[in-house]
């Protein structure tokens, strides 16, 4: 019999991971969080907590600032030990630039060429512009009940770059459209600090979750090459980390807002899911006049001002919900995909590149359609 975590006694032959989800996942009464490693105070860390040296000469303080990132010799970063290759950084994001990539989030990347769950089973036209769509019942006061839900409100994945397709569970060659360029830039100088020279950003997925959803027990292993770092970053979650079998037991840990994970090495294929949403902090409004004044006025940055306008619809818009972005190499150097049959070739406005949410036994990442990103049982 082994003790997991406050309150979680496992039987030995049960299904650890499974029991952690679930009990990090349970609304009535919600879980003790005592035992969950927080890396930005040493907290319930068991001494696993290991600093890890980067290279502050890989990135230069403009290019880092460029993308709304601090210096890389004031970035906190951790591994784990037992993970070797996890590489865990806490919040490295200049004051004020998280405001633009949530806004990018939630703004921009949902707009088309890109893919997302609504495409599913609603025309092109439809889902043309989310953002607009959506904004004005965003900004109704919450005491007024309105219906029904924006789309925003209802999305819950953007892939972008080769566009994940849930079904197969593959990537492939004709589905695919640009990858945006400011966030290959983070990614790459990202990837770099960390000590992988020439990351390629080829595809990444956005998962968009309200305050009650979760992602279930999965591998990311659909990448063709898995030497690359998968690399994530998003708002606050408590995060599960396996072994490489379903059954390893996980440790739980706190992923705060702006922290950025990197799954490389041995630590690229363990299993790891999400049983619980934090509560987004209420970001003071001198955040985004930290922004406009500091690192996008830079020269090079790929960082635009946001506007008071579109802050209150985001800061709204995380007061009950997470956006969290994995970037992925899909590819080694010189790697092609594998020739398709003709008849698997599927034409992207068919809508081929459906996503859903983990089912949380089969250890893939497989979502079921109709109801995308809702709670995931395991
Ligand atoms: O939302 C997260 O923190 C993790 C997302 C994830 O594991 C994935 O998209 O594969
Ligand atoms: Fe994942």
């Amino acid at each position: 019999m082994a003790k997991m975590a406050a309150s979680v006694v496992v039987e030995s032959g049960e299904d650890v991971f499974r029991k952690m989800f679930k009990f990090y996942k349970r609304r009535d009464p919600p879980p003790d969080l005592r035992e969950v490693t927080d890396f930005s105070s040493g907290a319930a860390s068991g001494g696993k907590i290991v600093p890890v040296k980067l290279d502050p000469a890989a990135v230069s303080d403009e290019e880092a600032a460029c993308v709304g990132l601090q210096p890389i010799r004031n970035w906190r970063a951790f591994g784990l030990q037992g993970y070797p290759g996890f590489i865990f950084i806490s919040n490295p994001f200049l004051r004020g630039s998280q405001a633009f990539w949530v806004r990018q989030c939630l703004k921009t990347y949902p707009q088309k060429p890109n893919v997302c769950n609504l495409d599913m089973h609603m025309s092109p036209s439809d889902t043309q512009d989310i953002w607009a769509r959506s904004v004005q019942a965003l900004r109704t006061p919450a005491s007024v009940k309105r219906q029904p839900k924006t789309l925003l409100e209802r999305l819950r994945w953007v892939t972008l770059g080769y566009h994940y397709n849930w079904d197969t569970k593959t990537y492939s060659a004709n589905s695919y459209t640009p990858f945006p360029a400011d966030l290959q830039m983070l990614s790459v100088r990202i990837t770099l600090a960390c000590g992988f020279p020439g990351f390629n950003s080829e595809a990444a997925i956005l998962n968009y979750y309200r305050s009650d959803s979760s992602l279930g027990i999965h591998v990311d292993e659909s990448e063709l090459d898995h030497s690359r770092p998968l690399l994530s970053f998003g708002q606050s979650s408590i995060f599960l980390l396996g072994g490489p079998h379903r059954q390893d037991p996980p440790t739980a840990m706190f992923m705060h807002s702006g922290d950025v994970m990197l799954m490389s090495g041995q630590s690229r294929l363990l299993y790891h899911a999400v049983p619980r949403i934090l509560p987004a902090l209420p970001q003071r409004a001198t955040l985004l006049e930290e922004l406009s004044c500091a690192s996008a006025l830079q020269t090079g940055s790929v960082l635009e001002p946001v506007s008071q306008e579109d802050w209150d619809v985001c800061s709204r818009y995380i007061q009950s919900s997470r956006v969290n972005v994995t970037v992925r190499q899909v590819l080694g150097p010189g790697q092609r995909f594998p020739e398709e049959p003709k008849s698997a070739l599927q034409p992207r406005d068919e809508g081929q590149t459906v996503g859903c949410h983990d089912d949380g036994n089969s250890g893939k990442r497989k979502r079921t359609c109709s109801d995308p990103v809702e709670t995931i049982e395991t």
